[in-house]
């Protein structure tokens, strides 16, 4: 076996921390730019990072943390969760039966219930395109429940454009805001609501938690090529690396389709911890709508009579 020299393993490093920050920026959906302005750093030096090329300093690595509202370590190393394969471990060896018990006893002894009424409540997640808005608005219509964007609650809730929240509190205050508009949501809508989320509310855990434990969670999925094509034809690429959408050059539908396959597989692990899955690829709205339908637990009967 060939030794690895002190050089390979320096370049090996750079390249693992270049790839944890282009990583965490994915499931965030911050666009290098983005980045660049909030931690202070130049777009030349996150992209030298990025690409493993940059002997980042301390100052600078805490700096782009902070802008992701991560910690440092959360760059330096994949956070391993050594309790957590345990206690899967042994979650594996039981029968389904005791899989339902084990749920609702760790459910109750960590106060990790899930609220009242959660079935009732619908949230769509997934990537830009994907077709939460036109699905969820069908679906409320059809269920006969209010529908809700979480994005424009959050702008009410901040009193200020998303650009602007971002702009003015960062990665931090935009999640404090997400989280007190997903809970009072949750709180008004006892009967049964449908909400669409932003695609990257699943990259904080505590948020993603907060969402699942008051939400019944669908997936809305499609191929990297159509939610490319479907938000291009809606004009506005974020939060994909592209301009602004119209007439892209070659290379930038590129980038963007590389953006979007980057952004998928940093949230496919995440998104899939949804309740259920409905993939709309080369599926039309009309099929998709009934996939949904038979995707989520039925309209409770108080519901369906107030049609
Ligand atoms: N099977 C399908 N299901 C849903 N939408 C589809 C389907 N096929 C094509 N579309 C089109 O894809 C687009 C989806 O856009 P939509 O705004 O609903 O996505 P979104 O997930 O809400 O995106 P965003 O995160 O930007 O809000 C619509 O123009 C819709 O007509
Ligand atoms: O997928 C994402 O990261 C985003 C999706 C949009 O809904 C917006 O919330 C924002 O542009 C980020
Ligand atoms: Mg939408």
């Amino acid at each position: 076996m060939q030794l690895r020299s002190d050089t390979d393993n320096q370049r090996a490093t750079l390249a693992e921390l270049g790839g944890r920050v282009r990583a965490w920026r994915a499931r965030r959906g911050m666009t290098r730019k983005q980045l660049a302005v909030d931690s202070g750093l130049s777009e030349r030096f996150l992209h030298d990072v990025e690409s493993g090329k940059g002997n980042v300093s301390i100052n600078s690595l805490e700096a782009a943390a902070r802008a992701l509202n991560i910690t440092i370590l959360d760059l330096l190393q994949d956070a391993p969760r050594p309790a957590l394969a345990r206690v899967q471990g042994l979650v594996a060896r039981l029968d389904d039966a005791q899989l339902d018990q084990a749920y609702a006893l760790l459910g109750t002894s960590f106060g990790l219930a899930d609220a009242q009424g959660r079935e009732q409540r619908i949230a769509l997640v997934g990537l830009r395109g994907a077709g939460k808005t036109t699905l969820g608005a069908q679906l409320a219509a059809h269920r006969g429940v209010p529908f809700i964007e979480l994005d424009r609650e959050i702008e009410r809730e901040a009193g200020t454009s998303m650009n602007e929240i971002l702009l003015l509190h960062g990665q931090a205050g935009f999640r404090r805001y997400e989280r007190r508009a997903l809970l009072r949501i949750a709180e008004e809508h006892a009967q049964g609501v449908v909400m669409t989320t932003g695609g990257s509310i699943v990259s904080e855990r505590e948020t993603f938690d907060l969402l699942q434990s008051h939400f019944y969670c669908v997936w809305v999925k499609a191929s990297p090529e159509e939610h490319m094509s479907r938000v291009v034809a809606q004009g506005d690429m974020r939060p994909f690396n592209a301009g602004d959408g119209a007439e892209l050059p070659r290379g930038a539908v590129n980038e963007a389709l590389e953006d979007i396959r980057r952004i998928l597989s940093s949230r496919e692990a995440l998104y899939a911890r949804a309740d259920a899955v409905v993939d709309t690829a080369a599926r039309t709205v009309k099929q998709s709508l009934k996939d949904l339908e038979r995707a989520v637990p039925a309209p409770q009967a108080t519901t369906l009579e107030t049609r």
